[in-house]
């Protein structure tokens, strides 16, 4: 299995004064177990990639285009992201699903650029409450898993990030017990379909992750590890979430 990972979505979220949080970060974490991640926008990440250059603390993107360059106005190709600095790319994000229309096939098909670029796809997947109440949860998940993941994912390729809609910067937690359940079925998915390496792809949890409920999610079973937002904007909030990371084992 591959390191587990502390990964920061700061979505349209930080200006130039944020490089210092990532400084901080490096401080606090000088060296973490668990791999620590931070996919800032588009207009930070070459120099936070700067800053970050020396530390344990990767850099990502949040989204990127299928095509390698062209006429596509406003959009980032997966080798622009590289060549700034990053290492991840989030694809699928339930903001960007909503936001911008996002189909499960063009997850994949971003995915695929993304991993010919040589960055490691974080896919995420997730129901909403109208989904959930209906008891919808597994059928949504697994099916958005087997239409945004294309075949050929690897651990070293690929992570999950299970969010469910109605979690995200709302402060309201699944259970421990529905977050297992929804992180074991994914389990199941990925070794029914991908073998030995499904079993090593890492399974992120997102919505409202915060320093005081980390460590019991991180003690969830299928739970790699977390995809944060809000609180991933600060070095004093996202350090004891990578903390607690490390303190799971
Ligand atoms: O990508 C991150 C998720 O959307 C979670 O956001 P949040 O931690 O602010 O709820």
């Amino acid at each position: 299995m591959p390191r587990k990972l502390a990964a920061g979505n700061w979505k349209m979220n930080g200006l130039g004064a944020a490089l210092a949080e990532v400084t901080a970060l490096a401080e606090r974490c000088p060296s973490p177990k668990a791999e620590v991640l931070i996919c800032p926008p588009a207009t930070l990440l070459s120099r936070l990639s700067a800053a970050a250059e020396g530390s344990p603390i990767a850099t990502g993107g949040q989204d990127c285009h299928t095509a390698t360059s062209g006429a596509h106005t406003g959009d980032i190709s997966p080798a622009m992201l590289v060549d700034a600095g990053a290492s991840y790319v989030i694809l699928g994000h339930s903001e960007r699903r909503a936001d911008h229309g996002e189909s499960d096939a063009t997850v994949a098909a971003k995915t695929h650029a993304a991993w010919n670029a040589g960055l490691t796809a974080i896919v995420c997947v997730g129901e909403t409450e109208a989904q959930r109440e209906a008891g919808e949860t597994l059928g949504v998940i697994q099916s958005q898993i087997a239409s945004s993941v294309p075949d050929g994912a690897t651990a070293a390729s690929t992570v999950i990030a299970y969010e469910p809609v109605w979690a995200i910067g709302t402060g309201k937690v699944p259970t421990l017990k529905q977050i297992a359940e929804v992180h074991d079925a994914l389990r199941g998915q990925l070794n029914e379909r991908f073998g030995s390496e499904g079993n090593e792809i890492r399974l992120l949890y997102g919505g409202s992750v915060k320093a005081k409920n980390a460590a019991e999610i991180f003690a969830v079973s299928n739970v790699d590890g977390a995809l944060v937002g809000g609180a991933s904007l600060t070095a004093e909030d996202f350090g004891p979430i990578v903390e607690a990371l490390d303190a799971a084992g």
